[in-house]
């Protein structure tokens, strides 16, 4: 049998490794480009890999070739090889996942060009008198002379020329509608407006990053309102005077208006953004302007660390210690490690931003691998606001706030400022229970209780969101004794309307869910008016509110109780964050209600000084050997039963590991029940990446071959960020 041409495929299966397809054109696609293959009785769309030859008689052959040139340049492709392996997930999945959704759909990775309508040579010389007893016709060829350019469909229409009178015009030969490349020009300028006077310690920091020759990690340490972003924006200046694009990703929330405003304002080079709010269509005209290097700013969410970028010069990562950053499903990668790695294969700088650094950012930058650059006081005049512990169980019952919380908020309202109540729980109240037997009501499908959200007038399970009216009467008892217990959003925002005189503006996801409603909230409390805000974690970070002068935090004690390791660290981020939004620009206050005032973590994030907080966790790490001093990855299985999720795991506990890689578990997983489904989890830990990356390949394919295998899910999560 002769040995014939095949092309290695990755292709969007959960299965590791290529695919060989027979090829028979002059000359093979290149790494990076689509091409289309039969896979059983489907055609799927895959990414050419490499060359080869085969001599096995039954290869399929490409059926064709989407691309002449690669969707995924090289250095992206490196990018996604590198991830694939690292979190043992299948290359044709992660570069799958890397493309816009019009590309993995076959579209044509062409930017969409603006239609103008035009006069021909010939409609400008109609005289007015040949259309005379047409006057919408006349008016028509009046305001195209006056666009030589060209005007838009939409632009016509504003100016009362109708499509049916284009119409005519084009079938008289008189106009024509012809093609218009999205204009993204670079300006010579690329400063729209000066830059603000930085501080010592922000020049200090602007300057470090503007010398960074090649790859330079830097963690940008600073408190809330150090003006991190003036940084961002001086360092990034001298990049884009050099022609360079600057990668800017942030957490979803982060991605409001006015932060893109603030980069679009700064400057005046082309900026795009790239996020879940976008369509298919703007996503891959964006995704495009980068990769061809129109876009100059590229700002995004999570997965816009696998945009092609066409002359890089700086990647920054804001609130960098942010969960968001972590791909919680299908393939869990974290956008910040990405960045590091893609800065490091660009040879170029990047720089992580944050008030509070996640732990294992912290140690690099102690380790003295990273760039420590720090900024410890606000920007503005003001001082950092100290966090003023209350005793919560004080609070008369059922009453979610101290009356000296309630008092406080008066009076803050009344000198005109604003406040913000923090509770993160959204819904009325958290518990619907019976009050002579203790019934309580409970997801069916899931180990958890049942959220009221009164103004629906349901039942819902945050878990898995199904919904259940609300019973008049005990399903076990029959008695009409039914009450709520605990609060959440809804019940606050009811009890501060019913106290104060000024609008309660409640931000969560229910209240924001419609298209504008977020922007529009943000946009009236930034007006400044007196008012009360009532919001879960939506309003905690990267806001600027100036009037904002009280945060009154309630129930954050969770956090610092959890049995996650992480709990603590991420309670006391959330907590700061919190706390920095208030007085950025006057006097500012902090109430934290809490039911555990002694709790010695908690008084260590309230007392702000989050370095000794983060100084303590770490020596806990060190000695459990956990992360930033270890290395964890997490199988997680569910399945109809318990006993089946665990047997699953089991086969795998019994396996042969790597030196030093320790195997806990299986366990039932905290949750032990969600969705209908029964979960359990096993943990590696080890003190060293390489043994235990070698025990995943090993498990991993011990997993694949196992037939308990098809009657579970599983997957496996490198460096997970929740134990759930
Ligand atoms: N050098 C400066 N002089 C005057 N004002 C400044 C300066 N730098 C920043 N500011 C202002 O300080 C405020 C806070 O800055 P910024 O939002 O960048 O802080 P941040 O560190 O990103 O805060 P957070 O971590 O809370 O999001 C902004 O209103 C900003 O315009
Ligand atoms: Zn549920």
């Amino acid at each position: 049998m002769p040995t014939r041409p095949t092309l290695q495929i990755a292709l969007p299966v959960p299965l590791p490794g290529l695919f060989d397809y027979m090829y028979q054109g002059h000359e093979p696609p290149e790494q990076g480009c689509r091409v289309q293959v039969p896979f059983g009785q489907r055609t799927l769309i895959g990414v050419v890999h490499g060359h080869g030859h085969s001599d096995y008689p039954k290869l399929k052959a490409i059926k064709s070739v989407l691309d002449s040139t690669p969707v995924i340049p090289a250095e992206l492709y490196a990018l996604c090889e590198r991830a694939a392996r690292y979190y043992h997930y299948p290359l044709g999945e992660v570069l799958n996942d890397a493309l816009p959704s019009l590309l993995r759909q076959g579209g044509d990775p062409q930017a969409s060009q603006e239609k103008r309508w035009k006069l021909t040579e010939r409609g400008q010389h109609v005289h007015d008198d040949q259309v005379q007893r047409a006057p919408r016709q006349l008016q028509a060829l009046q305001v195209l002379r006056e666009h030589p350019k060209g005007l838009s469909s939409a632009m016509l229409g504003a100016l009362d020329v109708s499509s049916q009178i284009l119409a005519a015009l084009r079938d008289k030969g008189w106009a024509e509608q012809i093609l218009i490349d999205t204009p993204m020009h670079t300006p010579k300028e690329v400063l729209a407006e000066p830059p603000l006077p930085a501080n010592g310690e922000q020049r200090t920091a602007i300057h470090a990053i503007q010398d960074a020759t090649g790859f330079t990690p830097f963690l940008l340490d600073g408190v809330t309102g150090s003006g991190k972003t003036e940084v961002y924006l001086q360092a990034m200046s001298p990049v884009l005077a050099a022609g360079k694009q600057v990668l800017v990703l942030v957490p979803e929330i982060g991605l409001t208006p006015q932060t893109v405003q603030r980069f679009r304002q700064r400057f005046s080079v082309p900026v795009v953004t790239l996020h879940s709010g976008l369509t298919d269509r703007e996503r891959l005209d964006n995704w495009l302007a980068a990769g061809e290097g129109k876009a100059r700013i590229v700002l995004g969410t999570r997965s816009a660390i696998f945009t092609p970028l066409n002359n890089p010069g700086l990647i920054i990562v804001d609130e960098a210690h942010d969960n968001s950053l972590k791909q919680q499903d299908g393939f869990r990668y974290h956008a910040r490690d990405l960045a590091t790695w893609r800065a490091q294969s660009l040879d170029i700088p990047v720089v992580l931003g944050s008030a509070t650094p996640s732990l294992e950012t912290l140690q690099l930058a102690r380790d003295g691998r990273f760039s420590w650059l720090k900024l410890s006081r606000r920007a503005t005049e003001q001082s950092r606001p100290h966090i003023e512990i209350m005793d919560a169980t004080l609070a008369p019952p059922n009453q979610p706030l101290l009356p000296t919380s309630l008092q406080a908020i008066k009076q803050c309202v009344a000198e005109g400022n604003q406040a913000l109540v923090f509770i993160n729980r959204r819904g009325y109240a958290p518990m619907i229970l019976c009050q002579d037997c203790g019934w309580q009501a409970e997801c069916k499908r899931c180990d958890s209780f049942l959220t009221w959200h009164r103004s629906e007038n349901s039942l819902r399970c945050h878990h898995c969101d199904s919904q259940q009216r609300v019973p008049a009467r005990c399903p076990e008892c029959g008695s009409g004794a039914i009450h709520e217990a605990g609060s959440g959003t809804e019940k606050l925002t009811e009890l501060l309307e019913q106290s104060l005189p000024v609008p309660v503006i409640r931000v969560d996801r229910d209240a924001t869910r419609r298209k504008g409603e977020l922007d529009n909230k943000l946009a009236t409390i930034r007006k400044g008016d007196p008012a009360v805000l009532v919001g879960t974690q939506m309003l905690a970070k990267g806001h600027h509110f100036p009037k904002l002068a009280l945060v009154v935090i309630l129930d954050m004690d969770a956090g610092f109780l959890s049995a996650d390791f992480r709990g603590p660290e991420q309670a006391a981020q959330l907590l700061l964050q919190v706390a920095g939004r208030s007085g950025r620009e006057g006097k500012g206050r902090v109430l934290l209600q809490t039911r555990h005032p002694d709790h010695h973590l908690l008084q260590l994030a309230a007392s702000g000084d989050y370095p000794a907080l983060a100084s303590a966790l770490l020596e806990e790490r060190r000695m459990a050997a956990l992360p930033p001093f270890g290395y964890l990855a997490l199988f997680r299985c569910e399945a109809m039963t318990l006993g089946k999720a665990m047997t699953f795991l089991q086969e795998l506990a019994v396996q042969p590991v790597a030196e030093g890689v320790s195997v806990l578990g299986p366990v039932p997983a905290p949750m032990e029940k969600r969705a209908g489904r029964y979960r359990a989890q096993l943990l590696l830990q080890s003190p060293q990446r390489a043994p235990l990356h070698q025990t995943l390949e090993l498990l991993l394919g011990v997993a694949r071959s196992l037939p308990q295998a098809r009657q579970c899910r599983w997957h496996v999560d490198v460096d997970p960020i929740d134990m759930l």
